[in-house]
Order: C-alpha cells, then structure tokens, then sequence
C-alpha cells in the first residue's frame, strides 16, 4: 500500500471508528430504555405482553421516513429489527414457532420478522405450530398464509377457523427459488426434492430444463436439501436459508416462473396489536344460505366506507356445498369507521369471527 493510500483510509477509518464508538454508546444507552419499559410494564401489571407490534411498525415506518440515504430503507428496516429484536430480548427472550426444519422460508419469515435474538422453535406441521403457541410453549407462531403464485395455504386456513390464537402481525417474504445440488451438471439430475408449493412455483423452469427428472413432493424444502445432500443424482428446490443450512450449493438461482413469486406469513399469539395508524383486520364469517347473502354481509363494510383487501372462500368442513368467508378489510377494529362496519356485520353474519387487527407489513 502507498504511504498516500494509508494516509487517506487511515483519515476516513478514524471517523468510522468513532462513529462505531457513539453507535455502541446509543444502542446501549437505547438497551437501558427498553429495559426501563419493560419494569414500567411490570409496574403497571402489563409485563405479560412485552412485544409490541404496533410500537414496533411505527418505530420502523418513522425511520424509514427519515432516512435520507444513501442506505435503502430496506437496510434501515432491517437493521433495526434487529436492534429491537435484542433489546426485546433485555426484556423477555420469546419463543417463535414455525414450520421446520431449519433452512425454510418459515424461518426466514420469522427471522426477519422478530431478527435473530428470538429463540427458534422448528416444529414438524403446521398443526404443531399452533399447538406450541395454545399450550404455552411458545410466546409467537408465523405461519404461511397465502403465496401470490400457488394461492391459499388450505392447513393454516382451516386452522384460523378453530384456534383461539389471535393474528397480531404480518411477514411478506419474497420467495426466490434455487436448484441445489451437489452435481455440478444439469445432465446427472435424475430426482428433484421439494415442498409441493415450491415444485408448483418452478412448474414451467423443470419441464423446460429438467423434463426428465422426478419430482418429489416432501414436507419442506429443507427438508428436501437435507435429502438432496446426502443422495447422488438428486437436487432440492429451495431458499438460500437451505442453501447455507445445508451446505448446498446453487446450480440455478432464482428459478421461480412468476419473478413476483411473495408469500404472505401470519404472526399468531394470545393477543392482537393495538392501533399503528395503518393497519389490516383479518375476519371470518358465514353468510346464511340464501341468494344475496354474500353481498349483503360485504354491503355494512362498503356503506362505512372501509376497504376490503381480500377475500377467499373455503369449504364449511361441517356442512356440504356450504362456505365460510376469510375476509382482510383494511384499518384497526377500533377505528369507528371498522367498529361500526363490524357491528352492523355481526347482525347479518351466520358466523363471524374476528381474528385480529394488526400493523400492514413493514420492509
Ligand atoms: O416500546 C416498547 O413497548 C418496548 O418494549 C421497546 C421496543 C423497542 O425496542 O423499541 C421493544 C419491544 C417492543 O416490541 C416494542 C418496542
């Protein structure tokens, strides 16, 4: 290195170790406030609910706001869930359950949703995933709702309609798929490993590059990098968090047909958020059945001027030819407008279930 080189980084590398230094001096000191909130917590007999999603959203939408760059607001987002997530963590350490085996898109979801200082817990069904949070032994599950190519998870919305658990955040996950194998040609893959949704989501890449090769469908797509590590001949389709799980390296990147390819995860514990300023409210209801029923249930909803943002149906499981409706309108329950619109449903409604409001995904 030039003597003129090591003097110019030399200068700029003094900066950036003091500006290191303020950064520790600033986390510390915000550690200490959060700890202060939390005793304050306990004071007032609240310390059972230390996580605060609406706190947490406005915290990140008001920085990202702020930030006048060069660091995209994805960083700033991310960056900060993380400083929350450890000084959560001061608090109260909380379990997360999701869909294992570690190396999912589950995880990934929950990673970047409650950052690394939550305590994973990878559970073998989605069943398993809601249980852990009934019983108490986990504080959060994050369970997939919807991907924008495959649509609806049927297990996680047929859940939703039995569980006592509340919906009190949301995740969006951009999913890019890889071809992971330890055959470094294309011509010696005869068997290719993944979850059903992900071999759906790359239909069109493997008839075109890999027409001949077996597919087969597992439980996760981790779970199919773990069995494409230890067979020769065969590949997994998954996430980069496989790839690096297992050691796995990408033959292809980014093989998903739709470029879009989002999945939509819930967060569920034993209570929903408070008030962010924008958030969704995620219901349940039957219409009774007679013509008409469906529009009249959504009319209380376009009258008070509240927007809906999704609508599904499925199967009644209790009765045949008969449907409930999984419904996300946009705003808090205890925002009149949503209040009001509730109320005036629950008198239509043959069913209705209010599953929780929360803060609209942040990234
Ligand atoms: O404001 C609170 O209630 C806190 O507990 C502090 C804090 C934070 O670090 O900013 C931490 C965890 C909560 O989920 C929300 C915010």
């Amino acid at each position: 290195m030039s003597d003129d080189l090591s003097k110019a980084l030399a200068g700029v590398r003094a900066d950036i170790d003091r500006i290191d230094g303020d950064i520790l001096r600033l986390l510390n000191e915000r550690a200490r406030c959060a700890q202060r909130v939390g005793e304050i917590k306990a004071e007032f007999g609240d310390a059972g609910f230390i996580y605060r999603p609406e706190r947490e959203a406005q915290v990140l939408r008001r920085l990202q706001e702020a930030n006048p760059g060069p660091l995209p607001g994805e960083n700033i987002t991310f960056f900060f869930r993380e400083v929350m997530s450890a000084c959560l963590s001061l608090e109260q350490p909380l379990g997360v359950a999701f869909l294992g085996p570690l190396g999912t898109f589950s995880e990934s979801a929950a990673t970047k949703h409650f950052g690394h200082a939550g305590r994973l817990l990878p559970q073998s069904s989605i069943d398993d995933v809601f249980r852990e949070v009934e019983s108490g032994h986990a504080h959060y599950a994050v369970v997939p709702v919807e991907n924008s190519t495959e649509g609806a998870v049927g297990r996680t919305m047929d859940l939703l309609l039995s569980t006592p658990l509340r919906i009190c955040g949301e995740v969006v996950l951009r999913i890019h798929q890889n071809l992971l194998t330890r055959e470094t040609d294309l011509n010696a893959i005869t068997r290719v490993y993944s979850h059903a949704q992900s071999l759906a989501q790359c239909h069109e890449w493997l008839n075109r590059v890999l027409p001949n090769a077996q597919r087969i469908s597992v439980g996760s797509n981790a779970q199919a990098a773990q069995l494409a590590a230890s067979e020769a001949g065969s590949a997994a389709i998954a996430g980069e968090a496989a790839a690096a799980r297992y050691d796995l390296p990408k033959l292809a990147e980014n093989i998903e047909d739709e470029p879009n390819n989002t999945t939509r995860f819930l967060v569920l514990g034993k209570h929903d958020a408070g008030p962010s300023g924008r958030d969704k409210t995620s219901l349940i209801m039957s219409a009774p059945n007679r013509t008409g029923a469906l529009h009249e249930l959504l009319l209380p909803l376009s009258t008070a001027g509240v927007s809906m943002c999704r609508l599904e149906s499925r199967p009644a499981r209790n009765a045949l030819w008969e449907y409930v409706f999984y419904v996300d309108i946009e705003g808090h329950r205890d925002d009149p407008a949503v209040k009001a619109a509730l109320e005036k449903l629950s008198g239509y409604a043959a069913y209705l279930k209010i599953l929780g409001s929360y803060p609209i995904a942040v990234y």
